[in-house]
Order: C-alpha cells, then structure tokens, then sequence
C-alpha cells in the first residue's frame, strides 16, 4: 500500500466519525450561513506582484515527522499575510499532519486572504466542512481519485463560489486536471506515494499546462533559489511549507520569497 493509499484510508475513517457527530445537513446549513468565499484565483493571478506565495500551517508531516511546535496557528498565519502571502493553506488531516480544523478556525479569524483548506478530499462532506470553516479554496489530488469523482467534487466547488487546486505529478495527470476543467494547477514535486522529491518534475509539467490555468508548484522549496527556478519553469504561485514553518521569521522569509521570483516573473 503506497502512503498516499494509507493516508487516504486514515481520512476516511475519521470522515466516517465526523459524520456521525455532524450530519452532512447541518455542515450545509452551517456553509450556507457562512461569509462569501474570497476569490483565491484572482489572488494567484493578480499581475501586480510577483510570484504569489502560498503559505502553509504545517506541524507534521509523514516524511519528516515533527516540523515545529506552533503554539498559535493564528500568529502564525498573521505573519505570513504581514509578509505578502496571497493565500494561507492549513493542514487540517489530523493523523499523519497534526492539523484540526480548530486551526482553521483560528487562522479564519486571524487573517483576511484566501485560504486553502489543505486535506486529502475525497467526499463532498469535506467541502461543506471546509466552507462552513471559511475556507475558500480546497485540494484534490488527481492521484487519489477517478475521473467521475473528481468531476462531481469539482463541480461542486464551483457551485460554492469556491476554487480547488488541483494536484498533479506526471503528464497523464495534468491532462486528466486540464480535461476535467481544472484552473488552478499544482504540481506537486513530492511524489505522494514513495515521498521522493524531484524538483525538476515541476519544469517537466509546466509546460503542459494550457494559457489561463494558474500554475502552482507545491513542495520541496528550501530556499530563494528554488523558488526563482520554479518562476523561471513558469510558476505563478509557489506553495511552501516547511521552510517557513521552521524559519525563525516567516513574515521576511515569506517576503523574501515573494521579492525572490518578482524579479524573473513580471
Ligand atoms: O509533506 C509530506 O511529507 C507529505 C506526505 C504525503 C502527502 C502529502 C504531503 N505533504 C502535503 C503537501 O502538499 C505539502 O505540505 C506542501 O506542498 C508543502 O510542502 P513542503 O514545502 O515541502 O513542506
């Protein structure tokens, strides 16, 4: 079983509790009062800055164990938008990340960009969960799931008024994401199932990615020169966890990373 099966698995099962305590009708009723979503594509694809950044609330993670103890989520994500983040993205999958939708809750509160909900979606459920959370932007994982299931959760992102990242790692994938109707494309140079990184994935896929679609590469960023290599391969957006979780100061890394690709990309 690849660890992304094994993940997946792990998020079912915790759906199936949450569903229990919370009935999918009250998830709707509680979305459907909840705030308009903010407009994460127009946020990735603003021409008036640089690379977009996007900044994540990471605790754990299966490849590296324990990244930081991050007292305060909200703190946190009040930095990274003090340093020029377009969008903030919060681990919520408990089990192998640590992360709650407690966390959501407060980075919410704390912050006025976009979020990403970052999770393993594979129901409907998460997506009412994660805009009854505030969410506005959630993640599917072109690997974990068929053609057909794909469709109907993207669709109903849609339907929300939210966006979905839409998360490739080989050509066959950013074809299944580019049919489907994805916009905002992530390729992920961390492959899920063995945990290997390979930057040079990111400038390999690019390059499939039609005019229009957002372009985003997630994962593996240690410093500016990775992030200025993945401008130059044609990101829009780069999405980083663990080098800023584990920074002494997020805001100036977030800064920095953001000056960092400017300079290649407009
Ligand atoms: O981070 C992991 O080890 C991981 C393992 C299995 C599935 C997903 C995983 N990470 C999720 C992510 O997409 C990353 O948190 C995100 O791209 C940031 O990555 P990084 O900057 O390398 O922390």
């Amino acid at each position: 079983m690849s660890v992304l099966d094994d993940i997946i698995d792990g998020v079912r099962e915790d759906l199936t509790a949450r569903r229990s305590r919370v009935a999918l009708e009250e998830v709707r009723a509680l979305a459907e009062q909840a705030p308009a979503p903010r407009d994460a594509f127009a946020a990735l694809n603003a021409s008036n800055s640089g690379v977009r950044i996007i900044a994540e609330v990471k605790r754990k993670s299966p490849s590296k164990g324990s990244l930081s103890e991050i007292q305060d989520p909200a703190e946190l994500a009040a930095a990274y938008e003090r340093g020029g983040a377009a969008v903030v993205s919060v681990l919520t999958e408990e089990r192998r990340f640590g992360g709650s939708l407690a966390d959501l809750d407060a980075v919410r509160a704390s912050v006025n960009l976009p979020i990403l909900r970052k999770d393993f979606t594979v129901d409907e459920y998460q997506i009412w969960e994660a805009r009854a959370h505030g969410a506005d932007l959630i993640l599917l994982i072109v690997a974990a799931l068929p053609d057909e299931e794909l469709r109907a959760l993207l669709a109903l992102t849609h339907e929300l008024g939210m966006n979905a990242l839409v998360e490739t790692h080989t050509p066959e994938e950013v074809e299944r994401a580019v049919a489907l109707g994805g916009r905002i494309i992530g390729v992920n140079v961390r492959n899920l199932k063995t945990l290997d990184i390979d930057r040079s994935v990111f400038g390999t896929l690019a390059g499939l990615i039609p005019a229009g679609a957002v372009v985003v590469a997630e994962s593996g960023v240690r410093d500016i020169a990775d992030v200025e290599q993945f401008v130059a391969e044609g990101a829009h957006a780069v999405l980083v966890g663990e080098a800023l979780v584990r920074h002494e100061n997020p805001e100036a890394t977030v800064r920095t990373f953001t000056r960092a690709g400017s300079a290649l990309h407009n």
